[in-house]
């Protein structure tokens, strides 16, 4: 799907006016998502990711060790950032998508030669030409450290694009700061444990955007996969389409306006040896409504070298880098990367 070195935007092919998804993007039979299954008739039972209260001091270690062990993922409220800022996130990301013309948006295309790279793109997840690609645009932002953040390199076409953006970035990071602490604590472990192996952040907020879908049966958004760093916030319109795999089972990840989703990316499984699992995830599509979401990760130095805090080790020390360059390569197919690198 690379012409000439550009690549084709999903909400272009949606402005087109298709109404068959192009056969790049139809996914085999047994990733496609199964949305008859989802949450119905299962009335009290509906399994839903955990909500924890970051006010609710006495009992955060024990539900923060609980939703780690069994989910990866869960919801957190009273987290501190007002609901102002993650609304004026989510309206600059939308606004860029919504009301800025193609060659506007175009004017900020990232390098499609280069993984990851700052700005507007389409196939962050996919490299090699074989894969099926994902129902998604999206816009990089490079956050942290300050020496990576340029906001010349953002948007400008809504006016207080780039200073939302810089706030977001601060607050997000303080916050996963705080909750690496917690999460260490919920171990056992000390509370800058986690942090000081993963080191300063480098941080990158990603806002995604999925077009409505002709053929929502047939598509993902994005593929199955774990995030690679340490851990993700997330948060996302009132649409959704996150979905966590819990027990071989895709969950749907209800919107919670006023609350971020906190993902556990690869490098906070291998420092807790594996007693916290990062969480697979993936984004489904929809045919009626446009959907949003804003994800901020939070990455160790890519010459960091990340090995478990807890004997006996489970998994083989990896420098961050070559993990990165690894999960690029092979592309992300739920959690094997990690699993490769278990003893
Ligand atoms: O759009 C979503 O909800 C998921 C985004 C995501 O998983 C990612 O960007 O890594
Ligand atoms: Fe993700």
């Amino acid at each position: 799907m690379e012409v000439g070195g550009n690549q084709i935007r999903v909400q272009s092919l949606v402005q087109e006016g298709k109404v068959v998804v192009p056969p790049q993007y139809v996914q085999p039979p047994q990733t496609r998502p199964h949305r008859v299954l989802r949450n119905t008739n299962k009335g009290d039972d509906v399994l839903n990711p955990p909500v924890i209260d970051l006010s609710k001091v006495n009992s955060l270690h024990e539900e923060l060790r609980r939703a780690c062990k069994e989910w990866g993922a869960f919801h957190l409220t009273n987290h501190g950032i007002p609901v102002e800022l993650l609304d004026a996130m989510r309206n600059v990301g939308s606004s860029f998508f919504a009301d800025c013309t193609m060659d506007q948006k175009l004017s900020y295309g990232c390098d499609p030669n280069s993984p990851a790279s700052e700005g507007y793109g389409s196939r962050m997840l996919v490299q090699s030409n074989d894969t099926v690609l994902d129902w998604r645009d999206y816009f990089d932002h490079h956050t942290l450290p300050l020496s990576r953040r340029d906001p010349s390199k953002w948007p400008h076409f809504s006016e207080n694009y780039r200073k939302v953006v810089a706030e977001y970035s601060d607050r997000t990071s303080g916050l996963a700061e705080k909750l690496l602490g917690l999460i260490s604590e919920s171990l056992g472990l000390s509370s800058s444990c986690i942090k000081d192996c993963v080191g300063e952040f480098y941080q990158n907020i990603t806002v995604s955007y999925y077009p409505p879908c002709p053929q929502p049966e047939l598509t993902l958004g994005l593929q199955s996969h774990s995030d690679f760093g340490a851990v993700t916030l997330l948060i996302q319109d009132d649409v959704g389409g996150l979905e966590v795999l819990k027990d071989g089972e895709w969950i749907f990840v209800n919107p919670l306006r006023d609350a971020v989703f906190v993902i556990l990316a690869d490098q906070t499984e291998i420092i807790t040896n594996g007693e916290y699992k990062s969480a697979q995830h993936r984004a489904i599509t929809n045919s009626n409504k446009a959907r949003l979401s804003v994800a901020t990760f939070h990455d160790p130095a890519k010459t960091k070298i990340i090995s478990p805090a807890i004997e006996p080790h489970k998994y083989r020390p990896v420098m961050y880098g070559d993990y990165v360059s690894s999960w690029y390569t092979k592309g992300p197919e739920g959690k094997r990367n990690i699993d490769a690198l278990l003893l």
